[in-house]
């Protein structure tokens, strides 16, 4: 499970805000698979619709633009964000997400290996509404302020608890990432972020940098599929 501070600046995340309040929202039951349907209990909105178009290609490109979600997912085919919407009593009950989707708009479908929330709504604007995921270590509650992201593996077994008050908007997507292993992907994003940590400080040898930057790339080479 990994946070990303900020993928939506405070200026994108009130664009955002105002214009999802604009758009239709559908019945979210309509758009989850066989036992996830029966579990839940939300809004979303038409992904049909111009405008959620638009944003969902503008969270899209802050995807790509932003190093650590690139570096942890490896993201080879992103699903369009869906906006879904928890209002009072809503809730998503314990399931996990399809293992492959259907990209809408064209033939192509997608393995979904990670699994991003986007969070649109402050944390102080609702009650309950906390993402649960069930790692190997106990639950994790996950809460965090707007423009924030949390990506987790998508064969893990998560939920929303009901909102007891106000309103919890958020962007879902999917990732296919060119490596499907989950605890090879984690490796390698370690690998990454201690690369570009030790670049930061300055005082590694730019030989010793290249040969972990090449083993990084040699790994990645050896095991993408793309
Ligand atoms: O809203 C969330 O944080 C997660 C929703 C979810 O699990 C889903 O739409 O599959
Ligand atoms: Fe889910």
């Amino acid at each position: 499970m990994i946070v990303i501070e900020k993928i939506l600046s405070d200026e994108d995340v009130s664009l955002f805000r105002q214009q999802l309040a604009d758009v239709p929202w559908i019945d979210g039951r309509q758009t989850a698979m066989g036992m996830a349907a029966s579990v839940k209990n939300n809004n979303q909105a038409d992904a049909s619709h111009d405008v959620v178009r638009q944003l969902a290609n503008k969270l899209l490109a802050q995807i790509g633009n932003t190093p650590k979600v690139v570096s942890a997912a490896l993201p080879h085919k992103i699903f369009p964000p869906c906006f879904n919407r928890y209002s009072e009593s809503e809730e998503y009950g314990y399931h996990v997400d399809a293992a492959v989707m259907r990209i809408p708009d064209s033939n192509d479908v997608l393995r979904s290996d990670m699994s991003m929330t986007t969070f649109l709504s402050e944390p102080d604007e609702y009650a309950g509404g906390e993402l649960i995921i069930s790692t190997e270590f106990g639950e994790q509650q996950i809460k965090l302020p707007a423009g924030y992201a949390v990506l987790y593996p998508s064969s893990s077994l998560h939920k929303v608890t009901a909102v007891t008050r106000g309103e919890r908007v958020a962007a879902i997507t999917w990732m296919q990432s060119m490596v499907a292993d989950t605890s090879l992907r984690q490796n390698l994003y370690q690998l990454d972020q201690t690369i570009q940590r030790l670049i930061k400080q300055g005082n590694t040898e730019r030989k010793e940098l290249d040969e972990l930057h090449n083993v990084y790339h040699n790994l990645i080479r050896q095991f993408t599929q793309l």
